[in-house]
């Protein structure tokens, strides 16, 4: 089975007889698509709306369903099919808000000037005053430079708008935190290090996302060296905390210690150098991975990590796998061994479907979608900012893990993203251990 990304509306009219939801059920499948959500939109006298929402993996796919339902005769017909994915970007999908009404003259006053400028004069005596005052620590700007907008690669900014908007919701939602989206014009480590310290004074954090390998690596060490605010490259160490938590999880289940398992890491990039890195810092004694980029193999083995020639190799000798390549596909169905964990996390497809690598003999098998930095940013930033850190640390990072790990149900590899309570205890732990570490609390 392949992930059927495409998500299409249909609605359908059938006549109100028994058994016809149950044709256009069977049509549907029988094309090999998923159904989604099955929503009653009108009952008349003798026929009934619904909307179906289907999962297809092609325009093609989506064209077979179109013509089996419109062969099925008995009054069933097709109305339209709507791209609910795209309607519901349609303007953007956050805004800035003001929290204060502003309706009187009075009120005006107060909220802007005259009044507003003794707040200034007050923050320019006293500059602590600003996390007091304003919205700046509360608020993460989420940075990127286009270069490797989820697995599409170098799409620019622009392109990338979507993805860094759905964080700054994210944010939004599961953390209470405004996520600011940064669209830069250029793709020049020392440019972009520049305009991120230009701008810096206006937020608690910073997030570095989507932004390729290797400059990344540059830029986020020399920010977290030049800047006093904490920044992270979710890419990189959002996904290593969620690939850990997932693999500890694994671990607790079958009955085995992580630290003594061999782990194989498929693409050295970004997330992968990174997974790597907070496996050999977590204690895993066994740690490979591999790239077809020598850049990248070498990169590892400058971080002390140890490398193995090609996926074949990897494959055959680790017990937990983990890819991301951004190549859909990339792991072939006779790569995987009986009782392997395989994590696939390339966005928005994975190098193997997990249900592939089951069936192929996994113990367990994820994907990008669920095994995903979403589990770990919020809470992280939520964490940080709370106590007023400074950094994102390591140590901060492995509690965020464990957290995740800790939230998650036996036999599951993540907790329901969805769920306020894992963003509360990643901030929880997050906090309590940056308090520890810097504050001395
Ligand atoms: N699930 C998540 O939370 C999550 C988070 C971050 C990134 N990702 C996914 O991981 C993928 C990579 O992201 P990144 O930011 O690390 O990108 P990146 O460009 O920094 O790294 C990709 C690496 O894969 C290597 N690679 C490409 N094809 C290969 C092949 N055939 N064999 C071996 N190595 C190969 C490249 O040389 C590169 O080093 C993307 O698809 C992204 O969606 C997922
Ligand atoms: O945004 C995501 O879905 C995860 C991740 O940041 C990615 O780049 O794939
Ligand atoms: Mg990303």
């Amino acid at each position: 089975m392949v992930s059927k990304h495409m998500i299409r509306t249909l609605m359908i009219e059938t006549p109100t007889v028994p058994g016809n939801l149950g044709k256009v059920a069977t049509a549907i499948g029988l094309v090999g698509a998923d159904i989604g959500e099955v929503e009653t939109v009108k009952v008349g006298p003798t026929y009934t709306m619904r909307n179906i929402t289907v999962q297809v993996e092609t325009e093609e796919q989506l064209n077979e369903i179109i013509t089996a339902i419109e062969g099925l005769e008995e009054g069933i017909k097709l109305h339209t099919v709507s791209d609910e994915v795209l309607s519901a970007h349609e303007g953007g999908k956050i805004a800035m808000k003001s929290k204060m009404p502003i309706k009187s003259l009075a009120e005006l006053r107060r909220v802007y000037t005259p009044g507003v400028a003794d707040v200034c004069s007050l923050i320019e005596r006293e500059p602590d005053k600003a996390e007091i005052y304003t919205t700046i620590n509360n608020s993460v700007a989420i940075v990127t430079d286009g270069t490797a907008i989820l697995g599409l690669g170098n799409i620019g900014p622009v392109a990338g708008m979507p993805v860094m908007e759905g964080k700054a919701a994210l944010f939004d939602q599961l953390a209470g935190i405004s996520g600011v989206p940064i669209l830069l014009d250029t793709t020049d480590p020392e440019e972009i290090i520049r305009t991120v310290k230009n701008i810096a004074p206006g937020f608690g954090g910073i997030l570095l996302e989507d932004i390729g390998s290797p400059h990344c690596f540059e830029v986020e060490d020399c920010l977290k060296e030049e800047l006093n605010i904490p920044v992270m490259h979710d890419d990189q160490h959002g996904t290593a905390v969620v690939t850990l938590a997932a693999a500890i999880s694994a671990c607790k289940s079958a009955g085995i210690d992580l630290k003594e398992a061999k782990v194989g890491q498929i693409g050295l990039g970004a997330a992968g150098v990174a997974i790597c890195r907070m496996f050999m810092a977590y204690g895993v004694q066994a740690v490979y991975g591999t790239d077809k980029s020598e850049m990248a193999m070498n990169r590892l083995k400058e971080y002390g990590g140890q490398t193995s020639s090609n996926i074949e190799e990897l494959m055959e000798t680790c017990d937990i796998v983990i890819a991301t390549t951004g190549v859909p596909g990339l792991i072939k169905k006779e790569f995987v061994r009986s009782g392997q964990v395989i994590l696939a996390l390339s966005n928005p497809r994975p190098e193997i479907e997990p249900e592939v690598a089951l069936e192929a003999g996994a113990a367990y098998a994820a994907d990008g979608r669920s095994v995903n930095n979403v589990l770990g940013f919020p809470g992280i930033f939520r964490g940080a900012l709370n106590a007023k850190s400074k950094v994102v640390n390591h140590e901060m990072l492995v509690a965020a893990a464990e957290a995740i790990a800790s939230c998650t149900k036996h036999g599951d590899l993540v907790p329901d993203p969805l769920q306020p309570e894992v963003h509360e205890k990643v901030a929880e732990e997050v906090e309590r251990v940056a308090r520890r570490v810097y504050v001395g609390v």
